[in-house]
C-alpha cells in the first residue's frame, strides 16, 4: 500500500469529484492521499468519506492544493477552467502527473497550460473514456474516405447542470472529423444555428447541443448525404467511464517525460 502512486482529487464534492474518489479508493493499484475544495466549501476539514456520506476514509478536505499535491505522484482534476489553469501550476511545482478532465478551456486558457508542461507530465482530454476515444479515431477515418457530399454533423446531449456547449467531446469528435477531411475545424465549425440562417454551407461542420434531466453523456457523429446516412454514436450510462480513464492516465503518466499528452496516448489508440 505505502509504494502505491498517491492521488488527490480536486473539485472533491463535485459530480466527477466524488466518482473520482470512489474509483481511486476502489483500486489495488493506487491510493487516495488528498482531496481539495475551494476556500469556504463546508467539506473543507471533514473527512472526505464522511461527507460524501459513507464511512470515513482518513482523507481530510483541504483548501491547500500545494501541500496536498506535494504528498502526491498524480492530481486528477475535473472542475472549471480558471481552477485547472492555477492547479497546472501548484502540480508542476510539484512534479505530480496533473491529469485534465475540465473542458469549456477556450484556446488562451489552453495555451496557459503550457510552462506547467515543461516540468510535468500533463494529461488533458475532454473525454477520458476508452470507448468516446475510439470513436474519434473511427471517425477520422470515416472522414477521410467520405467527400464534402457527406454533410458532418455532432450532436451531444447532456444533463441539464451542465454549463459548456458543445461539449468537449463534441469538440475532439469535430476536431477528428476535420482532420479527417484536410481541414481546420476553426475554418468550418457552425454552432449555434438560430432564426434565418441560410442554407447549410458545403464543407461545414455542425454542432448541436441538448441540455436534459440527468443524461451521462450522447454523441452522435452524422454523415448525411442525398440518399443514405452514416451514424457514429457513443452513449455513456455511467460517470465511471470517465473516472476509470482519468486513473489510468495517472498511473501512465508515473514513467513519462514532462509534456502534453491526451488519452489517445494513454490506450495507444
Ligand atoms: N473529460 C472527461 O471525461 C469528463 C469531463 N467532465 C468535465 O469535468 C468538469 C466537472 O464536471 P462535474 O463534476 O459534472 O461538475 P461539478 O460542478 O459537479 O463539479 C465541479 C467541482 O469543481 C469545483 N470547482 C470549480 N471551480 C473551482 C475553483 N475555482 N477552485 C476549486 N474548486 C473548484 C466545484 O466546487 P464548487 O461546488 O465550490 O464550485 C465542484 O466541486 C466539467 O468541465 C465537465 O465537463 C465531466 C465528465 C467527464
Ligand atoms: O459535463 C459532463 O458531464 C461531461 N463532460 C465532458 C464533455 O464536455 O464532453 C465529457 C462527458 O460527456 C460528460
Amino acid at each position: 500500500m505505502e509504494d502505491l502512486p498517491g492521488i488527490v482529487i480536486t473539485g472533491a464534492s463535485g459530480r466527477m469529484g466524488q466518482m473520482l474518489i470512489n474509483t481511486v479508493v476502489d483500486s489495488d493499484k493506487a491510493k487516495l492521499v488528498g482531496a481539495v475544495e475551494r476556500e469556504g466549501h463546508a467539506w473543507v476539514g471533514q473527512d472526505v468519506g464522511v461527507a460524501m456520506g459513507g464511512a470515513a476514509l482518513g482523507v481530510t478536505v483541504t483548501d491547500k492544493p500545494l501541500e496536498a499535491f506535494a504528498k502526491a505522484q498524480a492530481v486528477i482534476d475535473f472542475t472549471a477552467p480558471a481552477a485547472t489553469i492555477e492547479f497546472s501550476k501548484l502540480a508542476a511545482q510539484a512534479r505530480a502527473v496533473h491529469v485534465i478532465g475540465t473542458t469549456g478551456m477556450t484556446d488562451d486558457e489552453i495555451a496557459q497550460l503550457e510552462p506547467a508542461s515543461y516540468h510535468a507530465v500533463i494529461v488533458r482530454a475532454g473525454n477520458m473514456s476508452l470507448g468516446v476515444n475510439l470513436l474519434t479515431q473511427l471517425t477520422k477515418k470515416v472522414a477521410a474516405a467520405l467527400d464534402e457530399d457527406f454533410d458532418i454533423e455532432v450532436i451531444e446531449a447532456h444533463h441539464h447542470h451542465k454549463v459548456d456547449a458543445p461539449s468537449g467531446t463534441a469538440l475532439m469528435l469535430g476536431e477528428a472529423a476535420a482532420e479527417g477531411r484536410g481541414v481546420n475545424l476553426a475554418d468550418v465549425r457552425d454552432s449555434g444555428r438560430d432564426g434565418i440562417t441560410g442554407a447549410r454551407k458545403r464543407g461545414d461542420i455542425g454542432f448541436t447541443a441538448i441540455r436534459g434531466g440527468d443524461i451521462v453523456g450522447e454523441h452522435d457523429v452524422l454523415f448525411a448525404a442525398a440518399g443514405e446516412r452514416i451514424v457514429l454514436r457513443h452513449l455513456a450510462t455511467d460517470r465511471a467511464i470517465f473516472a476509470r480513464g482519468a486513473l489510468k492516465a495517472a498511473l501512465w503518466g508515473q514513467d513519462k517525460m514532462p509534456g502534453q499528452y491526451d488519452m489517445v496516448d494513454v490506450l495507444g489508440l
